[in-house]
């Protein structure tokens, strides 16, 4: 019932449309007993009555106009089909089309927390699917429905006008129709519920492998990949066999019930003409109606089957609609500051739903100063700076930014302030020059230029077919990692932000093209606190001072001379990586 409420609440602005849709369907299967009683009149008074002939020849006026009416009728009631179904159809539509943008939206507004729950597959199978199974619903299945049901109770108060015994010995039949649609209904639930779930591991499956086929390929992995497809699609279909065939174990009984209302009327009305309680007409009308008995009872397992897979899909809608992101932005219209970049942890703990990542970590970064971040793979890097835009929150002690709790900054204003570029780069399939402007799409051309020259990414660009307007594949395709990566850094240095994250951003360059970056970064024209995670010596060397987390701890912090001096994990990656090479690095200190 809860969802019901949801959907009345949704079709805001379409009530009175869709009310109007539901009084038409009514007043338009009500129509329905007019011909058989105008049928039954012409049978009595024109076919079958005492009179019959005299009246064929002394009313021949008033059977025209029942023959007129009986036409006029069938017309009206076309009429109003037609009007009917044009006012569920635009209610329903509009009402979809509205939802759709809200659920849209809803989902932009959810946190990464959100996303590291939800499959992609099930959330683009709640977006098409499902609401336009709830659509459908809302158009056809409500309409067949009511439309059902008043021509049953049409039908029936029809029939007690002509005999009350007669209808009372074929209503004898409801009471276990509607018990066995009861138990049927009962029985398949459950297994909607079932299908929807399996529908949407299909359609998860099936998003994996085509956003993952460049891998399955590298590692030939084709075969099972497909195998796999193959078994959560019979998984789908034996579901969906299961739920459809179930309904013929119910079928049997069911259209024996129906099929009894023919035999009760043949029996019952036959003997009440035989007696002359009832008239012969009245008997055509009995019979020209009686499908309007027997179809809703047919019908019902179909409606049952239909309205079962309707809640099992507006349940997953309104599980979207009402999910809460823990992040929340009030979008309160702040003026936006421009920060000095100040970035303090103070006592910072962080534990994904498995486990602690971050213990206890605190430092400061001064503004315009240039941090490094370095670790083991796993250490706690990414989730670390994942802290700074609130794409996750604390679990004890805070992130300051300018002085600030970030959890008390409105979240525009806070990620208006980080330029990042993120370890797993994603472009979109825009031209580069899109992907580069994303930030500010204003941004003039000689900008886009300049930007993606200091990312090292111009002269790349320019030997491309055309240029900067290159449309590049989903995600990217088409280029390499790391020309992906300068396109990356480009875009997060596009938006001029006082605070830049770059992750991993360099790792996938060349050591030329690396140094070309860093000084870029060293020389940018606007005020700037950098974070750089990065794995080589050669880039956190730069540096001002460099962190190091170890399994989610802050194991080490000074400059690369003090590090190098204190002999610990540092040092170590340093002759690691030097090792051999004879190289040195020595901006900030001797060795
Ligand atoms: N979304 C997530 N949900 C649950 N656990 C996660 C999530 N992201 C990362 N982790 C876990 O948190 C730990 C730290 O991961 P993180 O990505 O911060 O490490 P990292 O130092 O950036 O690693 P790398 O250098 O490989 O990128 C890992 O053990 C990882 O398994």
């Amino acid at each position: 019932m809860f969802e019901l409420k949801w959907l009345w609440q949704n079709l805001k602005g379409d009530r009175a449309r869709y009310i109007l849709a539901l009084s038409l369907s009514v007043v338009g299967s009500s129509l329905t007993i007019v011909n058989p009683y105008i049928g039954q009149r012409i049978v009595d008074t024109f076919i079958a009555g005492d009179n019959a002939m005299q009246n064929l020849t002394d009313e021949r006026g008033l059977l025209i106009m029942l023959c007129l009416g009986m036409i006029g009728f069938s017309l009206l009631r076309t009429g109003l089909a037609y009007l009917t179904t044009m006012q569920y159809e635009r209610s329903s539509q509009n009402m979809l089309y509205r939802i759709r943008i809200y659920l849209y939206n809803k989902i932009q507004g959810q946190d990464m927390q959100y996303y590291d729950h939800n499959r992609t597959g099930d959330l683009m199978t709640k977006m098409t699917g499902d609401l336009d199974m709830v659509r459908h619903s809302m158009a056809w299945i409500i309409k067949m429905i009511i439309e059902s049901l008043t021509i049953f109770i049409a039908a029936v108060i029809y029939f007690f006008t002509i005999d009350a015994e007669l209808t009372l010995w074929l209503l004898i039949l409801s009471p276990p129709i509607f018990i066995v649609a009861y138990i049927f209904a009962k029985r398949v639930k459950p297994m909607y519920i079932d299908l929807r779930e399996r529908l949407s591991q299909l359609n998860t499956t099936t998003q994996e492998n085509i956003a993952g086929n460049r891998v399955i390929k590298a590692f030939a992995r084709e075969e099972y990949e497909i195998e796999k497809f193959a078994d959560k699609n019979i998984n789908y279909s034996k579901a969906n066999k299961k739920a459809a065939l179930v309904w013929l174990d119910y079928f049997p009984f069911l259209e024996s019930f129906a099929q009894g209302f023919n035999v009760i009327l043949m029996l019952a009305g036959g003997l009440f003409v035989m007696n002359g309680r009832i008239t012969f007409g009245e008997y055509a009308a009995f019979s020209s109606l009686i499908w309007a008995v027997s179809n809703p009872m047919r019908n019902i397992g179909i409606i049952i089957n239909d309205i079962q897979r309707f809640f099992a899909s507006l349940s997953k809608i309104v599980d979207i609609y009402y999910a809460k992101p823990y992040i929340v932005n009030e979008h309160n219209p702040v003026e936006k500051r421009r920060f000095e970049g100040r970035i303090e942890f103070d006592h910072v703990s962080f534990k994904y739903d498995n486990g602690k990542v971050l213990d206890d970590i605190s430092f400061k970064i001064e503004s315009g100063e240039t941090i490094a971040i370095m670790g083991s793979t796993g250490s706690g890097k990414t989730s670390l700076i994942n802290l700074i835009p609130r794409f996750y929150d604390v679990s004890e002690g805070c992130v300051l930014v300018d002085g600030i709790d970030v959890r008390k900054l409105e979240l525009d204003e806070l990620r208006g302030n980080i330029g990042i570029a993120t370890q797993d780069v994603l472009l979109f399939s825009d031209t580069i020059d899109g992907n580069i402007a994303f930030g500010d799409p204003d941004l003039p051309e000689e900008d886009t230029i300049e930007y993606a020259r200091l990312a090292a990414a111009h002269d790349f660009i320019i030997k491309m077919p055309e240029g900067y307007d290159t449309i590049v594949g989903e995600r990217g395709v088409g280029l390499s990692g790391g020309q992906k990566q300068r396109i990356a850094l480009a875009r997060a240095l596009a938006v001029r932000r006082p605070i830049l994250i770059l992750d991993d951003t360099t790792s996938a360059v060349d050591l030329e093209t690396e140094e070309h970056i860093q000084k870029s970064l060293r020389e940018l024209d606007y005020p700037c606190t950098k974070i750089i995670i990065a794995q080589r010596v050669s880039t956190t060397a730069e540096a001002d001072r460099i962190l190091i987390l170890d399994n989610g701890r802050l194991i080490e912090e000074g400059t690369h001379a003090e590090l190098l001096a204190k002999r610990g994990y540092y040092y170590d990656v340093f002759m690691l990586q030097n090792e051999g090479i004879g190289r040195k690095v020595t901006t900030h200190g001797k060795e």
